[in-house]
């Protein structure tokens, strides 16, 4: 059985580039990896249409926290039995993107925090009614709010397949997220928490797998 390590942060911190990092690395070491990016854009309507809804599409679709909440988590619910096959299979599963995202963006937009209803209602039906497999680690790619904020704006500028979406253009909104993410690490959420600020792949890939 493989080790499940669930990568989070807030848009534009870098988990994309840190996961390929740490992918690469892990495999150049010989260790059998398998990856995946939530949302599952292009393989998962529940996905694609979250996004829509995030870029203006499908009427009042984003004005309900739990309707996208239920959007994305049926995208996972999708996936879970790929996720437990690949666990069976590979040394590591790194999934870019996890439960603790749905838990983090939609408790901010309540203004709750991270011992609130939502995260409640997000860990019942994901990893309860939807039965999704638990993480063995979160890592919490906490870069600064403004430092993600300026990189998703410049990666929205340069790349024109990647305009920024309604949570990416909310500074209020990612600074709400990011407490609560901080919060969900610091109560150690489903499973233990590693916290880094640069994202230093070498010296995390060690760390997990000291773990
Ligand atoms: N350590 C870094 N230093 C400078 N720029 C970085 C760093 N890591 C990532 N970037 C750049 O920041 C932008 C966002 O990175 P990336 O796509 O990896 O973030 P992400 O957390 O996966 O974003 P999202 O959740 O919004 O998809 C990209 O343009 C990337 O090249
Ligand atoms: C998986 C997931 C994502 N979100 C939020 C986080 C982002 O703002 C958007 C889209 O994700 P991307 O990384 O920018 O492609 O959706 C969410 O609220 N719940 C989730 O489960």
């Amino acid at each position: 059985m493989g080790q499940l390590i669930a990568v989070e942060g807030l848009d534009g911190a870098g988990k994309n580039t840190l996961v390929t990092e740490l992918v690469d690395r892990w495999r150049r070491d010989g260790l059998r990896v398998w990856t995946v990016t939530f949302p599952r854009y292009g393989e998962s309507v529940t996905a694609d249409l979250a996004a829509e809804a995030l870029h203006g599409q499908h009427g009042d679709l984003r004005e309900s926290v739990y309707a996208m909440a239920l959007m994305f988590a049926l995208d996972r619910a999708d996936a879970a039995d790929e996720i437990r096959a690949a666990v069976a299979a590979h040394d590591i599963v790194l999934l870019d993107r996890y439960v603790a995202s749905n838990a983090a963006y939609n408790a901010a937009r309540l203004s709750q925090e991270a011992d609130g209803e939502m995260v409640e209602w997000v860990r019942e039906v994901e990893f309860h009614r939807f039965r999704l497999p638990v993480p063995d680690h979160h890592v919490l790619l906490g870069v600064a709010p403004e430092v993600a904020l300026d990189r998703a704006a410049r990666r929205a500028a340069t790349d024109a397949t990647r305009p920024r979406d309604l949570y990416e253009r909310d500074t209020d909104l990612q600074l709400r997220v990011d407490r609560v993410y901080r919060q969900l690490a610091q109560s150690m959420w489903m499973s233990p928490w590693l916290s880094t600020a640069d994202g230093d792949p070498a010296e995390l890939a060690q760390r997990l797998l000291d773990e």
